[in-house]
């Protein structure tokens, strides 16, 4: 069956629907909430900024014939302004509120690729909404190439606050215990951005594997 067809949508080699299904009568928690008629969960990117989320989401959702979002994009388009313009008008507080109310509509909407800001999964109930109704991905990189990537665009307000090395390296310290959380932790270093999709699709069917037995 080709990615995308109605009812299933392919892990690798493997059709998710099928196993989701399967793992419905497992009672698995991450999986118990699938509903036949549907392809799947929404797939949610976790992690920090300059992981890679936004980039690699949209590829994973291409390749999975799934539809894609970015929780900030979203965002900004529910509040009519940039994430900057948000967090300088409204403060961080407020942000989190309607990123809080965003991923739970998005989560809602249909199964889809989702990327979340980082810190959206560091929000106790945004986390356990993702952890309860997603199948969740924590893309990690090391600090040196969070730092590069970040510094190419100037659009996050939490690492104009000081020096964005020390910035990011407190936000690991504070939220890896929770991005550690997710259904699987894929390393996004350096390399060709499809092959991060890779280790995704691969990481999955080994967990979906995993739990249904050969
Ligand atoms: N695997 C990768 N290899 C090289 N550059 C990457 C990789 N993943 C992401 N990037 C780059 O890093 C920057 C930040 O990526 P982005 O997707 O915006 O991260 P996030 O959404 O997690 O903050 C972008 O310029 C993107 O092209
Ligand atoms: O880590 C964070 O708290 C944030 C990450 C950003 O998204 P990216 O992780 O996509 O950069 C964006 O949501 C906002 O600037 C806050
Ligand atoms: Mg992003």
């Amino acid at each position: 069956m080709a990615a995308g067809v109605q009812g299933c949508f392919m892990i690798g080699d493997f059709c998710a629907v099928s196993l989701f299904m399967m793992h419905e009568k497992t009672k698995n928690r991450h999986f118990s909430l699938i509903d036949p008629h549907n392809p799947g969960m929404p797939i949610v990117l976790v992690g920090l900024m300059g992981a890679g989320k936004s980039t690699i989401g949209r590829r994973l959702a291409a390749r999975l014939g799934l539809g894609f979002v970015d929780a900030d994009d979203a965002i900004a388009e529910a509040a009519g302004r940039s994430i900057s313009e948000i967090f300088e008008a409204f403060g961080e507080a407020a942000f989190r509120e309607g990123e809080r109310r965003v991923i739970a509509r998005l989560i809602d909407d249909k199964p889809q690729v989702i990327a979340t800001g980082g810190g959206a999964f560091a929000d106790p109930q945004t986390r356990d909404l993702v952890l309860s109704r997603s199948f969740s991905v924590w893309l990690d990189a090391d600090i040196d190439i969070l730092v590069e990537r970040t510094a190419k665009r100037d659009t996050r307000p939490l690492l104009r606050q000081g020096d964005p090395r020390t910035i990011l390296e407190g936000l690991w310290k504070t939220r890896a215990g929770d991005y550690a959380q997710a259904n699987i932790h894929i390393k996004s270093s350096d390399g060709p951005h499809e092959h991060v999709v890779d280790k995704i699709i691969a990481a999955m069917g080994s967990y979906i594997r995993e739990r249904t037995g050969p």
